[in-house]
């Protein structure tokens, strides 16, 4: 079988409050699959719900593997020593530990030190370690890489890399379009408990990069055409805001137009939209 996860018409309410609202995806084996959404959209609550931590209210979930749960920031005491916590987690999970993962993930070279004086970093890479613990199948990581500065999030990339070289799956959830671009194979989003998109991230870019805002602040008053549905606003400094799909034609289209109206151009900036924005142009497209 294909799928080694299966989530179909997941609800999820806390209180009165419905924070999934059906939703439904499934994971290839050995690929690795982004969720991702604003904070609050519900990544974490589904992750839990599939881990078995969050109890929910509708719909069913398949796991055809074992999990490797990553645990949560600074969820570790304090005082306690990195290979100890390893030890640690082994012993309650009654799972040799694979020294070799354990030196993969450069956590040999901090094994002494003690949980409270370790890096983003590092604590990254030990909760990494230990949601290794026993060989799962499917790893679920929850923002890997926050917190981490850009060499360490490279590191950590290649190491979920590396992990699908060995032919795990991995499941995780991003805030970061930027991050899941470039390391997932495939990805859903999720909008106000809804799935906006789910596919590849090329295509996701196609539709990210139609939705550009370009501004401009001329010398004179704009005569509004129906240039690319022209749009003055005055809230950033009288800058008429042009929205396209084609950046090198609108720019192109824009000059014309203002040489005809005997306008110059004082200034102009791309306005690249807001992740927000993004995921509503997206939820958007999936409505039209
Ligand atoms: N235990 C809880 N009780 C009540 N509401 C909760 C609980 N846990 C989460 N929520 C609410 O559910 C919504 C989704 O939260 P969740 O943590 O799943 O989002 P997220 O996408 O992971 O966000 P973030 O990127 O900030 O971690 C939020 O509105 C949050 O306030």
């Amino acid at each position: 079988m294909n799928n080694i996860v299966e989530v179909k018409q997941l609800k999820k309410s806390y209180g009165k409050n419905e924070i999934l609202h059906g939703i439904s995806f499934t994971v290839n084996k050995g690929e690795i699959f982004g969720l991702l959404g604003v904070n609050g959209a519900g990544k974490t609550t589904t992750l839990s719900c599939l881990e078995g931590i969050t109890k929910y209210n509708e719909g069913e979930i398949f796991v055809n593997g074992k999990l490797g749960v990553q645990l949560q920031v600074s969820s570790l005491p304090k005082n306690i020593q990195c290979l100890e916590a390893i030890e640690f987690f082994a012993k309650w999970n009654k799972v040799q530990i694979d020294m070799k993962s354990v030196e993969n993930l450069g956590v040999l070279e901090f094994k002494k030190k003690q949980y409270k004086d370790c890096s983003t970093g590092q604590k990254r890479r030990l909760h990494l370690a230990i949601a290794l613990l026993g060989n799962p199948d499917i790893v679920i990581l929850d923002e890997p890489t926050a917190g981490l500065d850009v060499e360490g999030r490279i590191a950590l990339h290649e190491e979920i890399r590396n992990l699908k070289k060995q032919g795990k799956t991995i499941l995780l959830a991003s805030h970061d379009m930027a991050e899941v671009e470039d390391l997932c194979d495939r990805i859903a989003i999720l909008k106000d408990g809804e799935i906006a998109f789910i596919g590849v991230p090329q295509e996701l870019s196609k539709i990210v990069q139609k939705k550009l805002n370009i501004k401009v602040k001329f010398e004179k008053e704009f005569i509004s055409s129906n240039l690319l549905k022209s749009k003055y606003t005055d809230e950033d400094h009288h800058y008429y805001v042009f929205e396209t799909n084609n950046i090198t034609t609108a720019i192109e289209e824009i000059c014309i137009e203002t040489n005809k109206q005997g306008n110059s151009i004082r200034d102009i900036k791309i306005d690249l939209p807001t992740l927000e924005q993004q995921f509503m142009a997206i939820a958007k497209e999936k409505n039209a």
